[in-house]
């Protein structure tokens, strides 16, 4: 059991569920059917949530995986950000008040915090909650057209509660964004409070089966009480209090969601894409290899091993690097509520920087197993096109992947300018203050140390010619902020080298500590071919000094393709051993009695479009 853990039962019970398991086909809905039937889930998997005794976060994520396959429902934004702000940033009395309504899901709420004029400078925010000590409340307003809130999950129809980021103002002095508990809708009628203007943002790349929506407040007054007060509080005469604390604390929801991303969305939704590019490679036959003989299985094309296999050890590292994500995420999480906040810095820079650098990698690796699976893999039967306009979302939401790449830089600029001052770093940058050798032991045998400390050669260099050139920027006369901007190209791809080293080293540690000798081989394979195309698709980065030569190059090609050949025989069992259910798939090219024909063209014969009463048929009689 490499990947499910205690999933299983959850998955049956979600399974045993008729609503769930079988159902009107999403793709032959429209917008609002995909919407409503999803609403309909959620019913149902709450009334679930109650009879299956499910309160754990974990346990309901198996069941979510059967009863919303592929998307995001408004349960996402309420138990991923709602929730878990209030549990991080309320008083105890707070999550007395809220948090078991929330859970019992008596009130759904979201996270309010993106406007129609800034989503990534969070310090541009402009809705305003001013504090009145005559009446004890905070009056939300949006002062212009471009503080708007926009595009907050559940908040176009579903929700009626929201945690609102606003600004803080009292008499007259600004005191920064802070969170604020807000009632949006009337918990009777459901229709919108008094003093707000809310609705959907309209059609959008996917998430159909989210109301994505828009807020504007009007002198809309909230009591004292909805400021979630665990950090800082506004006592009645208006005075403002803080405990001792990193300012940075607020922005807490982003850094769990973020981290959660890299398993949840990036590890995936990766990993689905190729159960499905390979299993269909398995069952398509085309061509002629050799004259005269039965077509081969598409799969037995070097080239199409070329595509994919990179792909699967790609989806291997990313899943278990996610897996790595959440695990630093609750310890570190753990460590703050105990008052140590010294690794505060480091898990945002490697959560901004994993989110981004492996959501962009699943991103493009998904597309890239559609094209392998040729003109099928255009036609939504292959559930193809849901896994990536869901997984690609995660490229923008949570932090846009530049501007989370060039936070972790900020991060390792800041590491590697200590290091220089003589501190030593710790953690993930503890390579920052080794010696770094300039010799590379690569040999034929390609060892995972020998590649993994490639790329922390490549890493260490690329930080290190960053903040050079940081610093000969500034040394030339550009002020700090201009020398960031002139040197942030060559800044994300010193975080992405960085998140690279952090990926291929994980999966190293889990080659390392996996104690079956077969599968440990296997997952040997995967390792090197992640490693050795990372190399080859980077090649400048690791010739420009020297530290590779062109005949060590050659012997990276040549081990992997050799590769290749070694892996395909494994091949679907690899990707079987997700073992992600037909269900959560969604996909007729990936399923798994590989029946792809025949459910094909039954599929097709259900198209709407196919309907003899339709106007269409009418227009061309
Ligand atoms: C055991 C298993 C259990 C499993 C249980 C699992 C439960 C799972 C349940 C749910 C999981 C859900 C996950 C799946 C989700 C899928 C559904 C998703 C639905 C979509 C949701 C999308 C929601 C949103 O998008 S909400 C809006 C998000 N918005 C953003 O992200 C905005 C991005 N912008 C910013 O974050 C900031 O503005 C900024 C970082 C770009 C800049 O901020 P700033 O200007 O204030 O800072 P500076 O650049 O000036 O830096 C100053 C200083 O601060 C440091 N800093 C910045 N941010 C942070 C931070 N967050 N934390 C700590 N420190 C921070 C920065 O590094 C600087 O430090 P210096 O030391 O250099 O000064
Ligand atoms: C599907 C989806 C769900 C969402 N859900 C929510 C939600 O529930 N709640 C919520 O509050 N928000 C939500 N959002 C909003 C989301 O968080 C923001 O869209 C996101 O943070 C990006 O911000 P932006 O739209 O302002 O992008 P922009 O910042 O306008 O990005 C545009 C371009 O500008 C570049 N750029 C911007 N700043 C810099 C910089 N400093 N340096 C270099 N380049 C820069 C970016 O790299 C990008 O190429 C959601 C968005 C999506 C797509």
């Amino acid at each position: 059991m490499l990947f499910k853990g205690g999933g299983l039962p959850h998955e049956s019970l979600a399974l045993q569920e008729k609503l769930f398991g079988a159902g009107p086909d999403y793709n032959f809905m429209t917008r609002i059917e995909r919407f409503k039937n999803s609403l309909v889930r959620v019913q149902h998997f709450i009334r679930c949530c109650a009879r299956y005794n499910l309160h754990d976060h974990a346990d309901k994520k198996w069941f979510e995986g059967v009863a919303f396959p592929n998307e995001v429902s408004v349960l996402g934004p309420h138990s991923g950000m709602f929730i878990p702000t209030l549990k991080e940033q309320g008083s105890e009395e707070q999550i007395q008040k809220w948090v078991p309504q929330a859970e019992k899901h008596q009130i759904m709420g979201t996270y309010i915090q993106t406007e129609l004029g800034h989503g990534t400078f969070v310090r541009g925010l402009e809705t305003t909650a001013t504090y009145d000590p005559k009446t004890e409340e905070f009056i939300l307003n949006s002062p212009t057209l471009t503080s708007i809130k926009w595009w907050p999950g559940g908040l176009g129809r579903t929700c009626n509660f929201g945690i609102v980021m606003a600004l803080l103002y009292i008499d007259g002095k600004n005191y920064g964004m802070h969170p604020f508990v807000v009632q949006l809708r009337s918990l009777k009628t459901h229709e919108p409070l008094p003093g707000l203007t809310m609705g959907d943002i309209g059609p959008k790349f996917g998430f159909d089966t989210v109301d994505n929506g828009y807020l504007q407040f009007n002198h809309f007054g909230i009591p004292r009480e909805n400021m979630l007060m665990k950090y800082c509080q506004v006592l009645k005469n208006g005075t403002y209090t803080k405990q001792t604390r990193n300012p940075k604390f607020s922005y807490g929801a982003m850094i769990f969601v973020r981290s959660m991303v890299v398993y949840e969305v990036a590890g995936q939704g990766l990993a689905k894409a190729c159960t499905i590019a390979i299993r269909y490679s398995a069952i398509r036959r085309q061509s002629e290899l050799k004259k005269s003989r039965p077509e081969p299985q598409i799969l037995d094309y070097q080239t199409q091993q070329y595509k994919l296999f990179p792909l699967l050890a790609l989806a291997y590292a990313v899943w278990f690097t996610g897996v790595r994500m959440k695990e630093i995420y609750f310890m570190v999480n753990n460590e703050i509520k105990q008052g140590h906040t010294e690794r505060l810095p480091e898990l945002h820079a490697i959560s901004s920087g994993l989110k981004a650098f492996t959501t962009s990698m699943a991103s493009w690796g998904i597309e890239r197993c559609r094209l392998a699976c040729g003109g099928h893999g255009y036609s939504a039967a292959s559930g193809l096109p849901k896994i990536y306009v869901n997984a690609t979302g995660g490229c923008t939401y949570e932090g846009e992947n530049t501007v989370m790449l060039l936070q972790c830089a900020r991060f390792l600029m800041n590491i590697y300018g200590g290091v220089k001052n003589g501190r030593r770093p710790s953690g993930s940058v503890n390579y920052l203050g080794e010696r770094i050798s300039s010799r590379c032991t690569l040999t034929s045998e390609f060892t995972l140390k020998s590649l993994a400390d490639a790329f922390k050669h490549r890493a260490a260099r690329m930080i290190k010619e960053a903040s050079e050139r940081l610093n000969r920027l500034q040394a030339s006369g550009n002020d700090p902020e201009d020398s960031w901007n002139l040197n942030s190209v060559v800044l994300t791809k010193a975080a992405e080298a960085h998140c690279h080293y952090y990926m291929v080293l994980v999966f190293e540690s889990v080659v390392e500590s996996v104690e079956d000798n077969c599968v440990k081989d296997i997952l040997r394979q995967l390792c090197q071919l992640l490693a050795l195309c990372g190399i080859q698709e980077n090649s400048g980065d690791f010739i420009q000094d020297g530290f590779l030569n062109n005949d060590q190059l050659e012997l990276v090609k040549q081990k992997q393709l050799s590769l290749l050949s070694e892996i395909r025989p494994n091949a679907v069992l690899l990707v079987d051993a997700f073992e992600f259910h037909d269900v959560q798939l969604g996909s007729i090219l990936g399923r798994f009695d590989g029946n792809v024909y025949e459910n094909l063209f039954k599929w097709a014969k259900k198209t709407p479009l196919n309907k003899p009463e339709d106007l269409i048929h009418r227009l061309l009689r």
